[in-house]
């Protein structure tokens, strides 16, 4: 199909609050327009990692092209971008609204605005996007459409009169968003004549492509063979395929402006293509303006990881570069640790995408891994007027040489239905949290909060789920740095400093977290024929201490002696456990106590 008719094209988005039914949607236009034959339609094909299936979550942004014809009798070509609803994942929300010029802001009718509704949809208006809202879930007996019309016209401010009542779940009303896409959202605009304006939307690394580049045009136009030249690197290639996602590749001629869709190259890496780029003809004379670029993904949470058996170290390696072919933002370098050997440094964007990683590392390349605990970055001021930025609590600097330690911030929007708001108060507050703002949202309360984010990387978000029992939504962004005083908690097993659990805390929250950690790893450490003690210290002080007794008893002593192939199907048993244990000095620490030492409520 070349030679699109830029005034049927629709290029969009769905912004909404994680759950609230977008891949749901996705999954029904793509269905109403045929794109798919039900056979083919396995449940939310946009998610085709199985850890998104698994978790019903969607972490890459991913494209499809839609053909329909619309009630005026005309053929349109929609472009559907799927978006990311988890805050780790924000950036990734951009790039897709820039690629677009509207959004359906998809909320559930039956739970209202949330905190990431809020996020996204300041993000499509940012864009410039225009919106059509959608309310999904009518037909859960909860569902009040009318009132969360209000709600959106209350608390976003847009005009909701003539928001869609939708069920993706039954398909009902699924015409009316079609028809709302094409009447309601602008037609993308652009120079088939002028040179080619194209925006780097995402690149990925395909087994069988290579590296996958997915392209908005703006002006202009793109065929097989063009030779194309990245503004921003400067690197040149020719265009080896060209095509479009229907949601499986499909080859195609020619891309023209407002439209969406890859090209491959022989590009050798996705660092060669940098996201938010322009893409341009190879021609000298085209003195284009760049297109505005996205805000790189930076991490923003270091935790360490470390093969359980130091023979898997390679294959550690070769497995985290296989992942980052395809995940720019996540960063790793090698760290050795006096207790854990050999591993690797690694930068998330925050503590899902730390779990994912971990997650695709054990399930996908068959691997054991210890994780350190996760730390932030924090901006350390010395004496001699050097700043170091410290991403690994064990390289802290000799405290005599440090003026100051900064520690960056966040504000956090949280909206909880009324009965939980005390115990959220609570929860912030503990966490060294400064109250911002605290207003109502219907039923619902909307506070604001500035946070340490070191305060935030543990378990805030677990915490928060757990105290207003999965009803309240949470989004933050980083705000600034700020001093803190913080100081280096270490944890010693057996006199030993264990460096995979030292990490900075605030010093009036030293002790409580020490003491928390020390009873947690003294249930979780198992008893030796020797006693354990398990202290947290700062510096030379000891802050809090634990002990676990020896272990009296022998586990094969109640088989009399006698019965050797049951005294050795114990000793076997024995030996697997401790395979899943990791020796520090002569002490064993099952995998699990680094985990859940990490996340107490100190
Ligand atoms: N009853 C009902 N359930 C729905 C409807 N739409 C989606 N759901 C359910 O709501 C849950 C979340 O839907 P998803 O489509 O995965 O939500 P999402 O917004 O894409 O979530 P992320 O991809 O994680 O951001 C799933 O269990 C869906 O089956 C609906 O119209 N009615």
């Amino acid at each position: 199909m070349s030679e699109e008719l830029i005034e049927n094209i629709r290029n969009f988005s769905i912004v909404a609050h994680i759950d609230h039914g977008k891949s749901t949607l996705a999954d029904r236009l793509i269905q109403a327009t045929g794109t798919l034959t039900d056979r083919e339609m396995v449940e939310q094909v946009l998610d085709s990692m199985d850890i998104e299936r698994e978790r019903g979550i969607t972490i890459k942004a991913q494209t499809v092209r839609l053909n329909y014809r619309a009630q005026d009798g005309k053929d349109y070509v929609l472009n559907l971008m799927d978006t990311p609803g988890h805050v780790d994942f924000a950036y990734e929300v951009s790039r897709s609204l820039a690629a677009c010029e509207g959004s359906l802001l998809v909320v559930d009718a039956s739970q209202g605005v949330e905190a990431q509704t809020l996020a996204n949809v300041y993000h499509a208006i940012d864009a410039n996007h225009e919106l059509v809202p959608v309310l999904n879930k009518i037909d859960l007996p909860a569902a009040e459409p009318d009132r969360i019309k209000q709600q959106i016209e209350d608390v976003i401010g847009i005009d909701a009169s003539e928001a869609v009542p939708i069920s993706a779940k039954t398909g009902l009303n699924i015409d009316l968003v079609l028809e709302a896409i094409v009447t309601r959202l602008p037609a993308p605009k652009g120079d088939r004549n002028a040179p080619l304006k194209a925006l780097l939307v995402d690149s990925w690394y395909d087994a069988y492509l290579g590296v996958v580049v997915l392209v908005r045009i703006f002006d202009g136009t793109l065929k097989k063979g063009q030779r194309v030249k990245m503004i921003g690197t400067n690197a040149q290639y020719e265009v080896d395929r060209l095509g479009v996602f229907r949601p499986k590749m499909q080859a195609i001629a020619e891309l023209g402006p407002g439209e969406i869709g890859f090209i491959t190259a022989a590009i050798k890496e996705v660092a060669d293509t940098r996201v938010g780029d322009t893409i341009t003809d190879d021609r000298k004379n085209t003195n284009i303006v760049p297109l505005p670029g996205f805000k790189p993904a930076q991490p923003v949470v270091f935790c360490g990881l470390f093969p359980m058996d130091a023979a898997q170290f390679e294959d550690l390696r070769a497995a985290m570069g296989r992942l980052r072919l395809n995940d720019a933002s996540f960063s790793f370098e090698m760290e050795s640790s006096a207790a854990l050997g050999f591993g690797f440094r690694c930068g998330f964007l925050g503590l899902l995408h730390l779990e994912i990683i971990q997650e695709r590392l054990e399930r996908e390349f068959n691997l054991d891994l210890i994780a350190t605990a996760p730390s932030v970055i924090y901006k350390i001021n010395m004496t001699d007027g050097s700043h170091i930025e410290l991403h690994n609590p064990v390289d802290m600097p000799d405290v005599v040489k440090i003026t100051s330690i900064e520690e960056p911030w966040i504000r956090a929007t949280i909206l909880t239905p009324d009965d939980y708001l005390g115990s959220i108060l609570k929860l912030c507050q503990d966490r060294r949290g400064v109250q911002v703002d605290l207003n109502y949202v219907g039923k619902r309360a909307m506070v604001q909060y500035d946070l340490p984010l070191n305060e935030v990387v543990f378990d805030f978000y677990d915490r928060l789920k757990s105290v207003s029992k999965g009803y309240a939504s949470f989004d933050y962004h980083l705000t600034d740095y700020k001093e803190g005083d913080l100081v280096k908690m270490q944890i010693l097993v057996n006199a030993e400093p264990v460096d995979a659990l030292s990490m900075l805390v605030h010093r009036d929250r030293a002790e409580s977290r020490g003491r928390a950690m020390c009873e947690k790893l003294k249930d979780l450490i198992p008893q030796h024929m020797f006693v354990i003690p398990i202290q947290a210290a700062i510096g030379a002080k000891i802050i809090a201490r634990e002990t676990i007794r020896a272990l009296r008893k022998d586990v094969t002593a109640k088989c009399y002696g006698g019965d050797i192939s049951r005294k050795r199907k114990l000793l076997e048993k024995q030996k697997e456990g401790k395979k899943k244990m990791r020796q520090f000095g002569s002490v064993d620490i099952p995998q699990e106590a680094f985990i859940a030492a990490l996340k107490v409520d100190g």
